[in-house]
């Protein structure tokens, strides 16, 4: 087997050079061929992969992901854009604050112990993609899409001075909390157009909409804890705001994984999902921020082989 491992340094407020440090020297130990390139600066992961594909001798066994949810979203999203005739298997050490699609697909948070994850595996495995269109832009989410709720946290948790500090310090769930009170009180309903099966569904008072692709979101609380990373289907969740203290209601069960539970939560499965939100909210797509913009989504799904053994 040769590896091809692409690092992003800066991912975990920079503990991705340790982790790589420790992976370097266990690859060493154990005899095993890898290439090893370097993330400069914000995109190049996605630019490293496209450059790799156009060498005509790149044929490596496997792609090593060494980073956060963001560098393993952009390196899948450049190979699936490459359109390569025979898809070349990913794997993924988790070096992220959030790292939710480690705990999706099931890969250990002690570097080492994916790492064994990576060499022990003897099969591929084939994970779904979430690929979306919106307007004229098309991408897609290896965790999840949100509008709203969890999108305006994102964007005040990176616009925040405190995020660098707090993280550097292990306290980025504060810097998170923090922020998702203050968007939980100053955030207005919007609304929401569901089109499944044929069928329309409005709700003028939308707060919250995700789609998943596997159970989790913001650093581990359960927003769809019955969708299956292998399984080729999405979940879509609106949650409603009626009045503040039945909002607060929904909110704790949405922090606590039982969103599904509350009165004003509406689930949506589909292996296609289309809805539109207006006017303009915020978006993230697995933890990367969108610009404010009303979205017109149509959501698919579509697969990628990963090699790794789940734990
Ligand atoms: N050397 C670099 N310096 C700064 N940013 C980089 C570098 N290399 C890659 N990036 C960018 O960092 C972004 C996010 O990184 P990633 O999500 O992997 O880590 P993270 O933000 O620490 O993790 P988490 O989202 O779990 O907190 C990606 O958009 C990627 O392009």
């Amino acid at each position: 087997m040769h590896y091809e491992i692409i690092i992003n340094p800066a991912s975990g407020s920079g503990k991705g050079t340790q982790v790589w440090k420790i992976i370097q020297q266990a690859l060493h130990d154990q005899h095993v061929s890898f290439s090893d390139h370097i993330s400069h600066s914000a995109g190049q992961p996605r630019q490293i992969v496209l450059q790799l594909l156009q060498s005509p001798a790149f044929h490596p066994d496997c792609i090593i992901v060494i980073g956060g949810d963001g560098t393993l979203h952009e390196v899948i999203s450049g190979l699936m854009q490459a359109k390569q005739n025979v898809p070349i298997p990913v794997a993924y050490i988790p070096v992220g604050t959030g790292n939710d699609f480690a705990r999706g697909y099931g890969i250990s948070t002690n570097p080492t112990q994916a790492l064994q994850q990576i060499l022990n595996n003897h099969q591929i495995h084939t994970i779904n993609i979430g690929k979306f269109k919106n307007n004229d832009e098309r991408g897609i989410f290896i965790n999840n899409f949100g509008i709203g709720f969890d999108a305006a946290i994102v964007h005040q948790t990176n616009a925040s001075k405190m995020k660098r500090f707090l993280n550097h310090h292990h306290l980025g769930s504060l810097s998170y909390i923090s922020k998702a009170i203050g968007v939980l009180i100053h955030q207005p309903s919007f609304n929401v157009q569901v089109t499944v099966d044929s069928h329309q569904y409005h709700f003028p008072n939308g707060f919250l909409v995700v789609s998943s692709n596997h159970p989790y979101i913001g650093g581990g609380i359960q927003v769809a804890p019955d969708q299956k990373i292998n399984q080729t289907e999405l979940e879509l969740v609106v949650l409603e705001k009626h009045d503040p203290l039945s909002l607060l209601g929904a909110i704790i069960l949405f922090a606590i994984g039982k969103v599904a539970h509350s009165r004003f939560a509406h689930i949506f499965r589909g292996t296609t999902i289309k809805y539109q939100v207006s006017p303009a909210q915020h978006g993230q797509i697995d933890g990367e921020e969108l610009s404010p913009q009303c979205f017109n989504l149509q959501l698919s799904c579509s697969s990628y082989p990963f090699w790794e053994e789940p734990l």
